[in-house]
């Protein structure tokens, strides 16, 4: 994501400052509050220091973004940008030039915020999560293998655009997202006006919450929910049951179309290169974890062996 946004490569401090930005952001905003319940309760969360630990993550976010915006304006001052390739931060300054008013330094710092966060541990734990389920269930990832093996061959490295043409392996990560939501509870939302939802009278200003963990494995909707079956997404014309792991309607995650090249792809390159399995333990913890985006109780450990032929394509690339 940070690539995307900055259309550059980021190592070492950057990256890492980054990914306990991330960490941080779904520890303190996932800690219950209940202010959001009970308003007039607001006070504990101040005592709590709920209120502290998000104002000062808050001017590490804000610091971060501020950084990028700086670097960016600094490289392009030097002429030390590539100007062939564009991030989301060019097209935002792009914008910038024609509207300021509308895209102040404000608004692009936001942009920017919600894709790094909105868009990160979403895709890494989906990623982990289909590793898991495939080396759970190893009859999935030999096949997912060997139709990459069959499309993309051994002579190269798989690209986005061989994505389309492997349809188990987008079954794989449907199947994930079935099983493991990494949003098990869509976030709140409003109702608007008066309704009745499921026989249930729901009034203008209501907060919603969706429960897409028990939509997808409810028993009256999907045949045998609790297993990984890959194949029943196989056939699209029979899969009619509801999904909704980006949520639905008009706040419906707007990365679903990157986010569903992003996963497999990333899932495609690791199976392509490497022999994997559960290592010394044996065996894989599927429990589910807390948080306002849904770990492995047990994040996933497992060895890996590059496969023989990954060692000429990487030097014939270089
Ligand atoms: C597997 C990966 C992902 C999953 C499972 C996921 C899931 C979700 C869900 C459930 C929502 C809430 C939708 C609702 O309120 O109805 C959401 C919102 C959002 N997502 Fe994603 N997402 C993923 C990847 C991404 C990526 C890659 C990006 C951007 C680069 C992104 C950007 C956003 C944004 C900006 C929102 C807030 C939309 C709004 O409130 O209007 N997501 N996502």
């Amino acid at each position: 994501m940070l690539r995307a946004i900055t259309a550059r490569r980021h190592a070492g401090g950057d990256v890492r400052r980054f990914q306990e930005i991330v960490e941080e952001t779904f520890a303190v905003s996932g800690a219950p509050s209940l202010g959001d319940f009970f308003p007039a309760l607001r006070w504990v969360d101040r005592l709590r220091g709920v209120v502290a630990a998000l104002a000062s993550l808050q001017t590490k976010r804000d610091k971060f973004v501020t950084g990028l915006i700086d670097e960016h304006r600094r490289m392009r001052g030097t002429g030390g940008r590539d100007v062939e390739k564009k991030g989301v931060i060019d097209v935002l300054m792009e914008h910038q030039q024609t509207d300021p008013d509308y895209y102040t330094d404000t608004v692009v710092k936001g942009i920017l915020l919600v894709l790094l966060t909105a868009g990160t541990d979403t895709s890494a734990l989906t990623t982990e999560w289909a590793m898991a389920q495939l080396l759970t269930h190893p009859e999935a990832m030999r096949k997912a293998r060997a139709e990459i093996d069959a499309i993309v061959g051994t002579g190269r490295l798989v690209e986005e655009s061989d994505i389309t043409n492997l349809p188990y392996l987008q079954c794989v990560v449907k199947e994930t997202l079935r099983l493991r939501p990494v949003g098990p509870v869509i976030p709140a939302h409003e109702a608007m006006e008066d309704c009745t939802v499921g026989g249930f009278r729901v009034r203008r200003g209501t907060m919603i919450l969706v429960n897409a963990w028990a939509i997808h494995r409810d028993a009256n909707i999907w045949d045998a929910p609790e297993e990984f079956r890959p194949e029943r997404f196989m056939d699209r014309d029979t899969v009619t049951a509801p999904m909704l792991p980006f949520g639905l309607g008009r706040r419906r995650c707007p990365g679903e179309g990157l986010a569903m090249r992003l996963v497999p792809l990333t899932l495609a390159a690791l199976l392509q290169c490497f022999e994997w399995d559960v290592g010394e333990g044996g065996t894989v913890d599927m429990a589910e974890g807390a948080g306002l985006t849904m770990p492995m109780a047990t994040p996933l450990a497992a060895a890996c062996r590059p496969r023989e032929f990954v060692k000429s394509v990487l030097s014939a690339s270089t």
